[in-house]
């Protein structure tokens, strides 16, 4: 057990935290322990936002040159290279996540950093600016790209590596320090990346990573007049929170990536078997516990059985298990608690007189006995006003709404609070483009799901977000911009003569 007990991570060096109490993290498929963390209290965040005020204040990193920070985070890169197998494992035991989504998160945050090392060695830091007024001709004007001071930012369980570097590596790229506090259901796979962060060579303080309770961790974070930026990720609710209490305390800037009831569109002309594959992996990945998924399933009524025989069929193809083996297609839910929150949405439905077509018998085997399971769940005959249609689920349920017409599929599919992705599939691609742009969401993918890369903004709009993560949006977020006006005239009083004759 010794080497799976993880230290929080302040100003370079591993502690124990103030009160030295430590949390059980369990593996979601077996509940066995599989380590434990040290529990920070509001005294460690605060040595914690100290250390990162420090190191951005000494300049350390924050005035090292963007070609030295590029290095450093590209040695993180590596180092996470070496070891990916060792932390795809490791998030597959405590977060429940399949072997393939595991290793295909740390592969996506590898190319995050390197994402982020490349672009800040072009001269995205500067940018001349033209004056366009006499009065201002004898000038020469330029913006500077800084950065913003300590940063903090607050993952979400369901990708705990990939989400964190979406903060960590534009944040660290643009000069800031950071502290990042980690999930408490699955804190250890970006715990271990302090390690990863002090062999590259991260001057101390630069990153602090702790674990700890949301209410007072995550709180800590958003209310202190010493932190200038918070990322958080996680459900609109406590979203709504961190902006309040980042807001009244010093007007922190901040960016949200919030929960989501995606629709996923389904067009008349579609290649069912593409369409049908691709509405599954677009809800049924990560057992359905990923922001973005396709849960509310827009179907032609012309096309309406075809396709519900089609997911019903198919789905009983995806093998629920043990997320350590590689034909596993689903592992289990990350705990009790959220099993139970999926089932009372699944009771919910068919209260509300959704048909479950798929997901009434249990799973049965002996692995099955001991963890956090729920089988794959379709629910046909849905309308969009129905609680498992406006609510998020976070589960391995789709709802399939049925549909006339293209207008009324797009009117559906934008009837939500929720705006943060969605699906058309069609084989006319240029169709399938116009109904995208028509819906209210930050992603669209056509003809697939899911798929993330570092150069393209990820982030919601309406009620799932604020601000954009990943790509140029990505790291400018993580910037404030100054105007520098140098006078070429060396003589700006002749300007104001006529106040100081
Ligand atoms: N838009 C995205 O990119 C994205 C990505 C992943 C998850 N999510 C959303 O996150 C939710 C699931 O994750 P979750 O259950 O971990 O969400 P959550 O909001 O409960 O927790 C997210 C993080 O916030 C912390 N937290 C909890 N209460 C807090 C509080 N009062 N103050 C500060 N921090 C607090 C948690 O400890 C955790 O680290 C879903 O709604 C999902 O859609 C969104
Ligand atoms: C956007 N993503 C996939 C990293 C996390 C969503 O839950």
């Amino acid at each position: 057990m010794k080497e799976n007990k993880y230290s929080l991570f302040i100003d370079g060096e591993f502690v124990e935290g103030s009160t030295k109490e430590w949390f059980e993290v369990i593996n979601p498929a077996d509940e066995s322990l599989v380590g434990l963390t040290a529990k920070a209290t509001v005294e460690d965040v605060e040595a914690a936002v100290q250390a990162a005020k420090r190191a951005f204040d000494n300049g350390s990193w924050s005035r090292l040159s963007a070609t030295k920070r590029a290095e450093v985070l590209l040695g993180m890169a590596e180092g996470m290279a070496a070891r990916q197998r060792e932390l795809a494992n490791l998030m597959v035991e405590e977060s429940g996540s399949t072997i393939h989504k595991a290793t295909m998160e740390v592969i996506l945050s590898i190319n995050t950093l390197k994402y982020y090392a490349d672009l800040i060695r072009t001269p995205y830091t500067y940018e001349a600016i033209v004056p366009n007024d006499d009065a201002f001709i004898y000038s020469y004007n330029f913006v500077q790209r800084e950065p913003i001071g300590v940063c903090a930012g607050i993952v979400p369980w369901n990708f705990p590596l990939a989400v964190g570097f979406w903060k960590i590596a534009p944040g660290l790229a643009a000069g800031n320090t950071m502290v990042i506090k980690v999930p408490t259901e699955a804190p250890l796979v970006l715990m271990e990346i302090a390690k990863i962060a002090q062999d590259a060579g991260l001057p101390k303080g630069v990153l602090n990573i702790v674990a700890g309770a949301g209410r007072v961790v995550g709180e800590y974070l958003a209310a202190h007049p010493q932190v200038d930026k918070i990322s958080f990720t996680g459900s609109t609710g406590v979203g709504k929170r961190i902006l309040e209490l980042s807001s009244a305390s010093n007007l922190k800037i901040a960016t949200l990536e919030l929960g989501g009831k995606s629709a996923n569109i389904i067009l008349e002309d579609a290649d069912l078997a593409v369409a049908i594959d691709g509405s599954l992996f677009a809800t049924m990945l990560h057992s359905g516990q990923v922001c973005e998924s396709g849960t509310r399933l827009l179907v032609p009524k012309s096309r309406y059985d075809e396709v519900i025989e089609g997911l019903v069929s198919r789905a009983k193809t995806i093998k629920v298990g043990d997320p350590s083996k590689e034909e596993t297609g689903m592992g289990p839910i990350i705990s009790k608690k959220q099993k139970e929150k999926i089932e009372e949405y699944i009771q919910i439905g068919i209260k509300e007189g959704a048909k479950r077509v798929l997901g009434e018998e249990a799973l049965q085997g002996k692995v099955y006995e001991k963890g956090f399971w729920v089988p794959p769940t379709i629910f046909a005959d849905v309308n969009n006003q129905m609680t498992i249609a406006r609510e998020e689920i976070f589960g391995p349920v789709v709802s399939v709404i049925p549909y006339k017409s293209e207008a009324e599929a797009i009117a559906i599919a934008n009837d939500s609070i929720y705006g943060l992705a969605g699906g058309v599939w069609s084989k006319d691609q240029r169709r399938a483009v116009e109904v995208a742009k028509r819906m209210h969401t930050g992603t669209i993918w056509v003809n697939s799901y899911h798929l993330l890369n570092p150069i393209a903004p990820f982030g919601g709009y309406k009620q799932s977000g604020l601000g954009r993560e990943l790509g140029i949006q990505g790291l400018l977020a993580y910037t404030q911009s100054k105007h520098i006006h140098v006078d070429l005239e060396n003589d700006g009083g002749s300007r104001y003569r006529w106040m100081l004759p």
